[in-house]
């Protein structure tokens, strides 16, 4: 399989994770840094999810998925520990063209989830394209101790001086030149 990797914006879309346990929790985390709508569909879920639901960050519906189920929905995850249900669930997804990740077989996915390191602006992702999920986050874990948190203010910084860049120099060229000295020059600081 060979993936491309996209930068999805999901504010305020609905997304729906069928599943309660452990893996439909920590997808339901990732979407929520994502400021997305997130429904979990699940008769069973974790204490984490449960606290999700208590503060209102999360709708939840404490019963088993339905055909149907997925209309309306923009993204949906098939997180249930029975493949057969995953399975349905990918048949529906792909019947209405919403995008699925199902958690049991990338076969099944039009999208799988990297191992993701935030830093501010900075989002680094890390897929071994579904080979081991255990590599992608030990990467995630050498790359956040080797790089610097000061890396947050150096992404808003170069943000920042970008308009100005702008108006100041015409040509792309120029722009170019300006940028790459001022990140020199935070780089060696
Ligand atoms: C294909 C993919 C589909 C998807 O979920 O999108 C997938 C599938 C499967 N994962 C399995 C197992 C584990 N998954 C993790 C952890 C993570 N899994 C994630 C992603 C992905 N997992 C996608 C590919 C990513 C890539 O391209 O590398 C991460 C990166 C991101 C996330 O989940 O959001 C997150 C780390 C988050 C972080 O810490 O940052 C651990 C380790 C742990 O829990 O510590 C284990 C146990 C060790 C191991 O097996 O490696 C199993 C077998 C289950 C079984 O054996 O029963 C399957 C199914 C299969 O492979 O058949
Ligand atoms: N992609 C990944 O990162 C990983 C995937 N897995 C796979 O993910 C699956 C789920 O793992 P866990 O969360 O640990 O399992 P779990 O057993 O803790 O949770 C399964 C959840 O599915 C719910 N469920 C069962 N039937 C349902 C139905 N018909 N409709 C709605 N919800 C239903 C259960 O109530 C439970 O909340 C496993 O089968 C495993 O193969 C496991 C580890 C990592």
């Amino acid at each position: 399989m060979a993936y491309y990797p996209i930068m999805l914006d999901l504010s305020n879309k609905k997304c729906l994770i069928v599943g309660g346990g452990s893996v439909a929790e920590r997808k339901a985390n990732d979407l929520l840094k994502a400021e997305a709508c997130v429904t979990i569909i699940s008769p069973k879920v974790t204490e984490g999810i449960e606290n999700l639901y208590r503060e209102r960050r999360v709708d939840l519906k404490l019963r088993e998925y339905q055909q149907g189920d997925l209309e309306g929905y923009f993204l949906v995850i098939a997180a249930t520990d029975v493949p057969e249900v995953n399975e349905e669930i990918y048949a529906e997804a792909c019947d209405r063209g919403i995008l699925i990740n199902t958690v049991d077989q990338k076969e099944r996915s039009m999208f799988i989830s990297p191992a993701v390191l935030r830093k501010g602006d900075l989002i680094i992702a890390i897929s071994t394209s579904g080979k081991s999920p255990l590599l992608a986050r030990k990467i995630k874990q050498f790359l956040d101790d080797v790089i610097s948190d000061d890396i947050v203010n150096i992404v808003y910084k170069l943000g920042d001086i970008r308009d100005d860049a702008k108006a100041r120099f015409d040509n792309i060229e120029d722009r170019i030149r300006y940028y790459e000295d001022v990140i020199k020059k935070y780089i060696r600081e």
